[in-house]
């Protein structure tokens, strides 16, 4: 089921199941929530992407919002940032009706929004980024001088103070973003701040950093609205959870800690999902192994990133590289692929040589690569769903000079319902689809090449951080589709942040620290935790 159809036609809706109160609640439990947000409605054009939403969150509580993707969550934070008008319903903050003209109102009252994708501008320095659109601006906030100062101020409260205001912010990596981002936030002295994926994009040891800065917030008396993909996080610092289905809240304000995940999984997806691995290959040890190797890397590097990395990956086998952000591990995925040109080394795709920088030559060699950065990097936002899935091979769908319409149609409609992409419209633009199915839509597009027997056949597919933003749900989904992939002879080079993705998926895992690889074993062989001492110590246990 995907959002709520905007027809006004056939039986209303049932009630939804909205859960009591929590037992649980924080000590300030009976004082009026500081926000109130009743029966909020909000619709596109076909979808009714909110259908009546209450949500309640209570001063110095982390409130976390989830639901899988498309079901809300970011309209809603749209609404009470002042982003989106709602079509319908009631906020209350701090007992008074809200109802912001734009974001700058929003603001001004007290909200601060740190989004998925986040709002700054690269070419801008830190410190112009944090007092963008502030209002002290306005009022001759211009020195630049104080600007910096307080920049600096702000960057250190939030534990990097190596940040330089100075700086253009678009070549700091994304966990510098990330902090400039909460800077901003802070700088307006918010009650409330709303987290959008927060964590996404960051490392185990920033994962640590930002918890603890949200706990001094909330100490504070500051509110925050938390969404994520990750149950073990929303554990850890969360103290209720609201689960948003289709455009509604199916359940308000759970206590965080203790809902059994197998209650807030079937809440979110209606089902029970098993939220497992599927079977690896029987992996052959690897000198034993006689499938044909589709991939060598030998002795590449890449100056100022990583060192004399050498591996292969063979027909049908997934190898993972494990490791921090700014390890290398990315960069040696685009190195391979050729949106960076190595230093020295060489790349072999079926044993002959990769040219390097020449990402037209690998991807008509057989490769195809799901970036990290799916906005900037992998979609066309204005095209259509279908446009951005058949992208890597129209060459596909033309015989004798004529588009064959109806393949490219099967095509689409096949991976649409393989990884259940919402709402189901070939023809919707990508960039009206939530954070989770843009997604889907960019693994799409490499499945599609995997599906022909013909000579455009995809051999070899690079993934980083391909679960991104994805959903308990379809993760489930997206594992199966990637391991049916190397069942089917692909090869598969992949990179996450989650260890335990990592070591759940892949048949061989290269764990990387500091642009070398420090340990090769068969996933099987690891467990989280002495991966994790390995890649923040740099030894195993
Ligand atoms: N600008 C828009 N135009 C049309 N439809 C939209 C627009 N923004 C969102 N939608 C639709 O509204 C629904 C809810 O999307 P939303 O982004 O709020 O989901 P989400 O819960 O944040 O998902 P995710 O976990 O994937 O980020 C989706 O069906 C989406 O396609």
């Amino acid at each position: 089921m995907g959002p709520a159809k905007d027809t006004d036609d056939g039986p209303p809706a049932a009630t939804p199941d909205i859960e009591d109160p929590p037992e649980d609640t924080p000590e300030d439990a009976g004082a009026a929530p500081l926000l109130r947000m009743r029966g909020i409605v909000k619709r596109f054009p076909g979808v009714r992407a909110l259908d009546g939403v209450d949500l309640d969150v209570r001063a110095g509580e982390v409130h976390c919002l989830l639901g899988q993707n498309g079901a809300g969550k970011s309209t809603l934070i749209k609404v009470l940032a002042g982003a989106h008008r709602p079509d319908g319903g009631e906020i209350l903050l701090g007992g008074e009706p809200f109802s912001p003209a734009g974001p700058t109102a929003a603001m001004r009252a007290g909200i601060a929004t740190i989004y998925q994708e986040l709002d700054l501008v690269d070419g801008l320095s830190v410190a112009d980024n944090i007092f963008l659109g502030h209002e002290r601006a306005r009022l001759g906030f211009t020195r630049r001088a104080d600007a910096e100062r307080e920049a600096r101020e702000l960057l250190a409260r939030l534990g990097h103070g190596e940040i330089p205001p100075r700086r253009e912010t678009g070549r700091l990596p994304a966990a510098g973003r990330q902090v400039v981002s909460m800077a901003r936030a802070l700088s307006h002295e918010a009650r409330l701040i709303v987290m959008d994926e927060p964590s996404a994009a960051l490392a185990h040891d920033e994962v640590t950093n930002l918890f603890r800065i949200i706990r001094e917030l909330t100490d504070a008396g500051v509110a925050v609205v938390y969404i994520s993909h990750r149950l073990e996080e929303i554990r850890e610092i969360g103290d209720r959870v609201t689960v948003l289905k289709d455009g509604r809240t199916v359940a308000n304000g759970l206590p965080a800690r203790s809902t059994p995940t197998s209650r807030i999984v079937s809440l979110m997806t209606g089902r029970d999902v098993e939220y497992a691995f599927p079977e690896r290959s029987a992996a052959a040890p690897e000198e034993d192994d006689d499938r044909p190797e589709v991939l060598r890397v030998e002795g590449l590097t890449l100056a100022g990133w990583f060192e004399d990395v050498s591996f292969s990956v063979r027909a049908g086998e997934i190898v993972g590289l494990a490791g921090l952000v700014g390890s290398g591990r990315s960069e040696i995925l685009e190195t391979v692929y050729g949106t960076r040109r190595p230093t020295s080394g060489r790349v072999l795709l079926d044993g002959a040589p990769v040219r390097p920088g020449d990402t037209g030559a690998a991807v008509r060699r057989g490769m195809g690569m799901a970036p990290e950065e799916r906005k900037s990097q992998a979609l066309l936002l204005h095209e259509s769903v279908a446009g951005n899935i058949t992208l890597a091979g129209l060459g596909r769908y033309s015989r004798l000079g004529w588009l064959d319409r109806d393949r490219e149609t099967d095509d689409v409609r096949g991976q649409i319902e393989a990884l259940d992409i919402r709402p189901a419209d070939p023809r919707r633009p990508v960039a009206t689809l939530s954070g989770g199915n843009q997604q889907k839509v960019v693994l799409a597009r490499w499945l599609v090449g995997a599906a022909g027997g013909d000579a455009r056949r995809l051999k070899l597919l690079v993934l980083d951080e391909p679960t991104r933003g994805v959903d308990v749900g379809a993760r489930a989904e997206l594992y199966a589709v990637i391991r049916e992939l190397a069942d089917r002879g692909v090869a598969v080079l992949l990179v996450s942040s989650e260890v335990p993705e990592v070591l759940g998926l892949a048949d061989r895992v290269l764990v990387v620290r500091e642009g070398r690889v420090i340990h090769r074993a068969p996933g099987r062989d690891l467990d989280e935790h002495a991966v994790l001492n390995m890649i923040m110590e740099g030894r195993a246990l």
